[in-house]
């Protein structure tokens, strides 16, 4: 049969792989697929002169390349498109599955080539099989595409795309216009070895279509039951959307540009403007698709999408259908992910091993195409060649045998068969589990072990205290408690008609850091308050409770000492006044029994003493809280004291008064912290923001948390229903907790991105760094900021600054000016006061002194960001205190992180136009 096109030129087409031999374990039994020939390439969309598109390759994981970014893959599609001559070559590498081949304006191709036993295709003719998997071979090879041209006539693709795109609203899905692959497994044994022909065959073009196909199609298609048989399999190929218009315009009306907002189908990846979606796409029985793709498997890439709805959707219909589709994407048969895509410990699942997988009690979370491995007797599991990433439901009869490299361990210590990696040895180390002797473990679900060949048990490696912290700290999952329930039900699982798909959970990490003092523990407690039902538990504000008022006894010590040296001082200016007179008046006595307004009374002296030496010997924490009982009438008298009052007004004076104390001690109306000092004292949750010392300064904190959905989140349209699935793990970590050069970080590969805080109001403040020399710290911030996006663990990942403390950085900067601190030399604002808007009515709406600092600080960093990665930092201002602002910038975090699940259809200048745009100043 011939391959015929519209021009009457006639194509046929030979593929081949002419590179090494490459061996992945798809068995031969498989009936040939063109969707699971793992040769690799990349080629999207090969255009050749005649307007014919060869086969679209889509990238599967490879074994062990974690790159999670497609991007990064070569598509060959300008190869295709430029050579236009009648053989192209096409630089692949052989790690990928070959998802779609699309052939338009044509009625039939021919692949041909060679399955070698490992399922791949190969060079023509020879029949080389390998099984294992060899790392030079997945060296990019060559794929060679051959067509040559002969004569016919008949009609082609373009002239179904008229029909497709006069499709009504709600059309049935036209089955003529299903391309389909006609597969010729005749020569296939079950070796493997002998080559099998591909036939792919438009549906139309069947012996003796007419030239009004579609009718006849329908006909065709509805019977062809009859076309899988035995010897020939006819298998449907995705249709691949070629728009007509410009670059970046809608597919239907040709409208718009690059910048337009559009809905892009799941599977063709059309894109249709808000006019044209509805038109395009219909009722959505299976969500986001054209019409003529429905029934089609989605673009894997696009699985992180499935269920989470656009804001132009949300517009276009009312919730209720936009929650109805939303369901039938993420629960239509269509779009569940194909079980030959996921390799367990080296062999593809079928339908029911997936099933048993997804629907475990602890599944694995958002599965996508790749290779796994999975430790059965502990229930560990992760991507082949990494370290586990989470542990699921033990005994699931899914996959393969695990293999001793399965997760690439270099460190002789085995776990149920698999050598471990470096991070997991850290784990068992710091869980005091004895690691000489290149031991082989046996750990059960429960984290029991024991060496292999002896029968008691050792220990359990998860049950000692803060090995959760550790694990987190290590990224290494701990078990759920869903995971421990021993053995499942398999077959009562396997019976249960539709799997959860919905509860496929995710965990997405952010992690927190900045430069001592930048407020970071103030934002994870914030995340605490706003996202955890009771952020506290009693112990916690108990022990809250006993740091703010050890705190303010700091305070109070502080304002002691102060006091000291201000009575000494006045003393001194006194008697030396004294002096004076005494010299002059010659012969009058002296008195040296002088009061000052620093002075306080004997028994405060006492106490006063005590406590600065009760102080200085660290001791007060030891008599904490017994002093709060005791001494609260004294202290509370000190507090009120004209001493102390007199002594608070030159607070400027005490710098190891924090200025966070004001808080503390200006609360009350008279003046003084009394209230805090009492034992019945609930500090609130503003009282928690503001104390120092809550959350540990040096080391880790994790918070699990959902972001709850709330009447605002409607109101922006940034919030949906699948994000309260969603689970979200704030990891704050201090400066000095990850160690000399960042060591630790590499410990948050796993990590969705990075939140960075620096001090705005640091700019003119000063410590003593690691060398003894004093520093400014916003240059301090500015160099761990580099240290940390510049390290390798980070590459690839979204930054989110904060610029923290707006409300004391617009205090300062009317006072004190930004050039103070070295950078920031060229910070000469213009400010007009009563400049008004051209874009408003209202007067006077030019920005603050705080508002351009902000910015300018903001575009420091961006530029900074840039320059050293070449990626555009996200940047958020956060105000104050108020909970507003922090929960601002933790959903701008998240949006971030939405994005970056679609950032395939982003394009770079829309990407920094958004972060440009989404960066703002909260006030
Ligand atoms: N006024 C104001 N104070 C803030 C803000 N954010 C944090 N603070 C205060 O700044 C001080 C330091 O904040 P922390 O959150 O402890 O800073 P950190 O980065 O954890 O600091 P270390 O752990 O000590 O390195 C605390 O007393 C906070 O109450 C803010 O936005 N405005
Ligand atoms: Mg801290």
């Amino acid at each position: 049969m011939c391959p015929v096109t519209e021009d009457g030129v006639q194509y046929s087409f030979a593929l081949e792989y002419t590179g090494p031999p490459v061996g992945y374990d798809i068995p031969c039994a498989d009936p040939v697929n063109i969707n699971n020939i793992p040769v690799a390439a990349v080629v999207s969309d090969i255009n050749f002169q005649k307007n014919i598109t060869l086969p679209v390759v889509k990238p599967l994981l490879p074994p062990s390349d974690p790159s999670k970014n497609p991007k990064s893959v070569n598509t060959g599609k300008n190869l295709g498109k430029d050579c236009g001559s009648e053989e192209a070559v096409i630089t692949v590498s052989p790690t990928s599955v070959i998802e779609r081949a699309v052939v338009h304006n044509l009625q039939e191709c021919v692949f041909s080539g060679e399955l070698s036993s490992s399922g791949l295709l190969n060079e023509a003719g020879t029949s080389s099989s390998t099984n294992s998997f060899d790392d030079k071979s997945r060296d990019e090879s060559l794929l060679k595409l051959r067509v040559s041209n002969e004569l016919s006539s008949n009609r082609g693709w373009e002239s179904n795309e008229s029909v497709l795109s006069s499709a009504d609203v709600d059309d049935e899905y036209p089955s003529s216009r299903v391309s389909s692959v006609k597969v010729s497994n005749n020569e296939f044994n079950g070796e493997g070895r002998k080559a099998p022909v591909v036939t792919f065959r438009d549906i139309e073009s069947n012996d003796g279509v007419g030239d009004d196909g579609v009718g006849d199609t329908e006909d065709r298609f509805g019977g062809n039951e009859g076309f899988f048989e035995e010897e020939e399999r006819v298998l449907r190929i995705k249709p691949e959307a070629r728009s007509k218009g410009k670059k970046g315009s809608c597919y239907r009306c040709f409208k718009g540009g690059k910048f337009t907002e559009k809905e892009v189908c799941l599977v063709c990846d059309a894109k249709y403007c808000s006019n044209c979606v509805l038109r395009a796409m219909g009722s959505m029985p299976e969500g986001r698709k054209c019409v003529t793709c429905i029934g089609f498997p989605i673009d894997e890439s696009k699985r992180g999408s499935l269920g989470r709805c656009s804001r132009m959707l949300k517009r276009l219909l009312n919730s209720l259908e936009v929650r109805q589709i939303m369901k039938a994407e993420k629960l239509s048969e269509a779009n569940q992910l194909p079980p030959e895509y996921v390799y367990v410990n080296g062999e593809p699942l079928c339908h029911e091993e997936l099933v048993v997988l997804q629907a475990c009690s602890n599944p694995p979370k958002r599965m996508k195409p790749g290779n796994y491995w999975y430790d059965k007797v502990s229930g560990l599991w992760g991507k082949e060649g990494q370290k586990p990433s989470q542990i699921i439901s033990p005994h699931l009869n899914v996959g393969g045998p695990i293999k001793a490299n399965a997760s690439s361990g270099n460190t002789q210590v085995f776990i149920n068969g698999r050598e471990i990696t470096k991070v997991e040895l850290r784990m068992l180390q710091l869980a005091g589990v004895q690691c000489a002797g290149n031991p082989h473990f046996w750990v059960n679900e429960d984290g029991s072990y024991q060496e292999e060949g002896q029968k008691s048990t050792k220990g359990y490696i998860w049950g000692k205290a803060g090995m959760k912290l550790v694990c987190a700290f290590l990224s290494l999952p701990v078990p759920s408690k869903s995971s421990n329930s021993c053995g499942e039900q398999v077959n009562s699982l396997i019976s249960r008609s539709v799997p959860d798909y919905l509860e496929q959970r995710t965990l997405l990490k952010l992690l927190l850091v900045g430069f001592s003092g930048s407020g970071t523990s103030t934002i994870f407690k914030q995340a605490k308050i706003l996202y955890k039902p009771v952020p506290f538990t009693e112990d916690e504000r108990e022990n809250i409770k006993l740091t703010i008022q050890s705190n303010v006894y700091g305070y109070l010590g502080i304002l002691l000492e102060g006091r000291d040296r201000f009575e000494e001082e006045s003393l001194t200016a006194v008697t030396k006044e004294q002096s004076t007179i005494e010299t002059e008046h010659i012969g009058s006595t002296s008195n040296t029994n002088c009061q000052t307004i620093y002075s306080i009374g004997p028994r405060l002296k006492v106490f006063s003493d005590w406590l600065l030496k009760t102080m200085v010997s660290g001791n007060l924490e030891a008599i904490f809280p017994a002093a709060t009982r005791e001494y609260a009438p004294l202290v509370e008298e000190l507090l009120k004291d004209a001493a102390i009052q007199a002594t608070y007004k030159r607070r400027n004076e005490l710098e190891m008064l924090p200025s966070v104390s004001s808080y503390f001690l200006e609360r009350l109306p008279d003046g003084m912290a009394v209230d805090i000092l009492r034992t019945d004292y609930e500090p609130s949750d503003l009282d928690i923001l503001y104390a120092e010392g809550v959350t540990s300064s040096n080391g880790l904190a994790c918070l699990d948390f959902s972001y709850p959905h709330s009447a605002s989140d409607d109101k922006y349209d940034t919030e949906d229903q699948h994000d309260t699935l969603l689970r979200y793990q704030l990891i704050s970590v201090h400066a000095r907790g990850l160690g000399e050069n960042c060591k630790w970080l590499e410990m948050f590969e796993d990590v969705g991105m990075v939140i960075f805080c620096v001090a705005m109001n640091d700019y003119d403040q000063f410590t003593v760094d690691g060398n003894g020399l004093s520093t400014n710290k916003m240059l301090q911030s500015r160099k761990f900021f580099e240290s940390i996006v510049t390290h390798p663990t980070f590459e690839q990942m979204d930054f989110l600054l904060i610029l923290n403390k707006f409300d004391l950085f617009e205090e300062k900067i009317e006072r004190s000016p930004l050039t103070q601190c070295e950078w920031f030399d060229d910070f000469h604002p213009v400010i007009s006061r009563h400049r008004s808007n051209s874009n408003s009515n209202s007067i006077n709406t030019s920005p603050s002194l705080g508002q351009l600092g902000a910015h300018y600080m903001a575009v420091k960093f961006k530029r900074l960001y840039s320059s050293l990665t070449g990626r555009s930092l996200y940047t958020s201002v956060v105000k104050g205190l108020e909970p507003d602002s922090v929960d601002a910038a933790l959903k701008y975090a998240r949006e971030i992180m939405k994005w970056d699940e679609e950032k395939p259809n982003f394009s770079l200048t829309e990407y920094s136009m958004y972060s440009t745009e989404a960066s703002s100043y909260s006030p």
